[in-house]
Formats: structure tokens, C-alpha cells, sequence
């Protein structure tokens, strides 16, 4: 009932014990808090809280337009509904190193277990799309040292994210990816995000190059094909992330919905798509909300038993 019960200092905890190199957990975006509990009913390992996703929500392309108090907000109210670990997008971190430090402090005021922390320059885009580019070393080091000076809980996961596989050609490209990989770990980073890898054979290289767990990104439509979780554990993830994929799907059924509804004059033909009222009660836990307060509910889910007696008269919706 209401919110996750589980501490962030417990979900920390978590995170930093299920991150074990070849485990390739995996962490589907979560695109509302109510998904998260989705998520976490589905029996997956945490859930990511994607940049893009939450620009894209709000209207707004993935460019760095989001502020850290957006940021914040939104991955905090997801963060809560789940005792699953949430690991966040904290895109370049919102400005110089010393933004990056309080973005880290607001970040576990928030209730995340971790953030990941890029080294494009601002405005950032998103990682699959070509014309990126990286800030210098030291720049990119700095954001990480910063980060990993301003927490105060250990056990928040600063992930250091590098894009500059993408910024050169073929084996050049890998190359400067493992030795920034390699420097932002001597930085302080926990754990590595090599953003647009070509293949699993570059996952496992960067896997190989570094003693910190390893994130994959699975992103649809981007650089990297959509390997599964048995190719990419082979190759040493610890860590799989599915961004925009509960997205890209809620939007899909939404937009064949309106179709429907507007050729049909009804929305009949769509109702087997949806998720029922029942379902809907089921994941906001509304049964232990009547467990509190017996006036609460009276919707009866087909097949159980009937709720108690209704003490406001209330209505089923
Ligand atoms: C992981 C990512 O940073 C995100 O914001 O979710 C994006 C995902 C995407 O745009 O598909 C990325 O830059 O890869
Ligand atoms: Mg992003």
C-alpha cells in the first residue's frame, strides 16, 4: 500500500550485490511509476529510468532540455512505487562538476540507487544517433570524481557512461572506448556504460578492459542489434537496460487504439489490448487499501470472493 517499504540505503545495497560481471541482469525502462510495479510483478532485477523517455514524455526531444529538479521528481515518484533498484539517466550530470556533485546529492534525496553520468558535450542527444560529440579527458574525469565525492551514501552506483565509441571509425573507435572506459574507473566511476557498441564481440573487450560491472544498452532502432541476455552475459554484462521499450510499446497499442476508435465510432475492437479494471485495481494494490479502510473498495474482481461490506457506499470506479 502507498509506497515501497524497502529503504534506498536497502535498494543500494541490492544493486551493488546483484551487479556481478556475466549476470546480465536485467532492468526494463519503466516509463510512469505505475510501471515500475509492472516491472517488479514481472519478477525483473530493477528498473531504469531513461533520459530520453523522460523528455519524450514530457513532449520534448532527448537534448538535454530536462532539468535536475524534472529529473529528480519524476525518478523519485518512480523510484518509491517499486522495492526494486532504480538506476537513473543522470544525462551529463547538469552542468560543471560541482552541478554534477549536487545532481548526485538529489539524487539520493530522491530515492535512486544510482545514476549513470555521460561524457558528451552539452547539448547531448541520444546516444545512437551520428554527429556526437565527447568533452575532453579530463573534463569527462572530472564529472565522475565529482559524482563519486558528492555522495553520501557508498553504495549509490555512479556509472560512468562514455559515447565516444560512436565518435570514431571501426577499431579506433573501440580503442578510445576502452581506455576512457579505464580512466573513468581510476576516476572513481562503479560501474561502465559504453554507449553504441557494434557488436557483443565490443561489449566483451570493454568487459575484459575493466574490473567494474558493465551496462548494455538494448535500445530499439539505435547502433547495436538487440542481443539477447544469454550473448551479452556471455560476453560479461553485469546489466541490461531496455530504455524505451514500455514506451515505444504503450505508444504503439495507444495510437492503434485512437485508429480503432476513430474508423469504429468504438472502442470495442481495441478492449482485448487493455488492461482490465481488474488488473489496473490489482497492480495499485486497491485490495489493501479496503484491508485498511473496508469503505475503500467494492469493485469485486471476477472469480474471488466479494469484498466486505461498503461502509461509504462508494463507487466501483
Ligand atoms: C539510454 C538513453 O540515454 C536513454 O535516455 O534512455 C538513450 C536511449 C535512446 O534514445 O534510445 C540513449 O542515448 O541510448
Ligand atoms: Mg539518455
Amino acid at each position: 500500500m502507498l509506497y515501497s517499504t524497502t529503504t534506498p540505503q536497502a535498494k543500494r545495497a541490492t544493486l551493488r550485490e546483484l551487479l556481478v560481471p556475466g549476470t546480465a541482469r536485467q532492468f526494463p525502462g519503466a516509463f510512469n511509476p505505475l510501471s515500475a510495479r509492472l516491472i517488479e510483478q514481472k519478477g525483473f532485477d530493477g528498473v531504469y529510468i531513461s533520459g530520453a523517455v523522460l523528455a519524450n514524455d514530457l513532449g520534448l526531444p532527448d537534448i538535454g532540455l530536462t532539468t535536475l529538479t524534472e529529473v529528480a521528481t519524476r525518478a523519485g515518484q518512480i523510484a518509491r512505487m517499486t522495492d526494486l533498484p532504480a538506476l537513473v539517466d543522470a544525462d551529463t550530470g547538469f552542468g560543471e562538476p560541482m552541478n554534477v556533485a549536487r545532481t548526485v546529492q538529489e539524487l539520493e534525496n530522491a530515492g535512486l540507487a544510482g545514476c549513470h553520468i555521460e561524457d558528451q558535450i552539452n547539448p547531448k542527444r541520444c546516444g545512437h544517433l551520428d554527429g556526437k560529440a565527447v568533452v575532453d579527458l579530463d573534463t569527462a574525469t572530472k564529472r565522475i570524481k565529482a559524482a563519486a565525492d558528492g555522495r553520501r551514501d557508498a553504495n549509490f552506483l555512479i556509472m560512468a557512461r562514455t559515447d565516444i565509441r560512436a565518435t570514431e571509425a571501426g577499431d579506433t573507435g573501440l580503442d578510445a572506448a576502452v581506455d576512457r572506459a579505464k580512466a573513468l574507473v581510476d576516476a572513481g566511476a562503479d560501474a561502465i556504460f559504453p554507449e553504441a557498441m557494434g557488436s557483443v564481440e565490443e561489449f566483451a573487450a570493454i568487459c575484459a578492459a575493466v574490473d567494474v560491472p558493465v551496462l548494455a544498452n538494448m535500445t530499439e532502432f539505435g547502433k547495436s542489434d538487440l542481443f539477447t541476455r544469454a550473448q551479452l552475459a556471455d560476453a560479461g554484462v553485469a546489466m541490461i537496460i531496455y530504455p524505451v521499450t514500455l514506451l515505444r510499446i504503450a505508444l504503439g497499442a495507444a495510437e492503434r487504439a485512437l485508429d480503432t476508435l476513430a474508423a469504429d465510432g468504438t472502442q470495442s475492437a481495441a478492449v482485448p489490448d487493455m488492461a482490465t479494471r481488474a488488473r489496473l485495481y490489482d497492480l495499485v494494490d486497491y485490495e489493501a487499501y479496503n484491508r485498511f479502510d473496508t469503505g475503500v473498495f467494492n469493485f469485486q474482481v471476477p472469480g474471488t470472493p466479494a469484498p466486505g461490506p461498503s461502509t461509504t457506499g462508494g463507487t466501483d470506479g
